[in-house]
């Protein structure tokens, strides 16, 4: 596990991504990272966009700078988060896409689909996230074309 500096990381979901949520906090208090959960706090119904737009806001005004979601299907509250200018949310449902999501892409948010992973995937899905590296190059020049001008 290479994440052991920088800022907490940021947390959210709604009722459907919160069983996951709440493993992985058990996971991070593990590890000694810190974090920061957004909501929600239960698994009663809720709408996503309302937890989407507070980690959104916060990653984008770089409050924090990694942030780990979670939703049903990981869509909706992905989606919503990406309405944010310097938000870069990645909808990772393996190990691998985790990875390039942060190689190729620097996604500062990991979305996962908490109803289509089990525990075990959850945790192997955010260690792959915290610990891969941003490669730069033709990665970075495709990044800053992303913003609408
Ligand atoms: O946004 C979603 C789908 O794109 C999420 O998966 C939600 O968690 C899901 O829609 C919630 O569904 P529910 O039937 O209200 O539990």
């Amino acid at each position: 596990m290479k994440y052991l500096g920088g800022k907490a990381i940021a947390l959210a979901s709604d009722h459907a991504g919160f069983d996951k949520k709440q493993v992985t906090i058990k996971y991070l208090q593990e590890k000694g990272i810190s974090y920061k959960d957004f909501g929600c706090f239960s698994e009663e119904s809720c709408d996503y966009p309302d937890f989407a737009h507070k980690i959104g806001k916060a990653i984008d005004n770089g409050e924090y700078e990694k942030g780990i979601t979670f939703c049903g299907s990981g869509q909706g509250i992905s989606i919503t988060a990406n309405k944010y200018q310097n938000v870069r949310s990645a909808l990772c449902w393996n190990v691998e896409i985790a990875v390039l999501s942060k190689q190729h892409n620097d996604a500062n948010i990991c979305a996962i689909p908490g109803r289509f992973v089990n525990e075990k995937e959850t945790i192997d899905i955010v260690e792959a996230y915290l610990s891969a590296e941003f490669e730069g190059g033709r990665h970075a020049r495709r990044i800053k074309k992303i913003p609408i001008e």
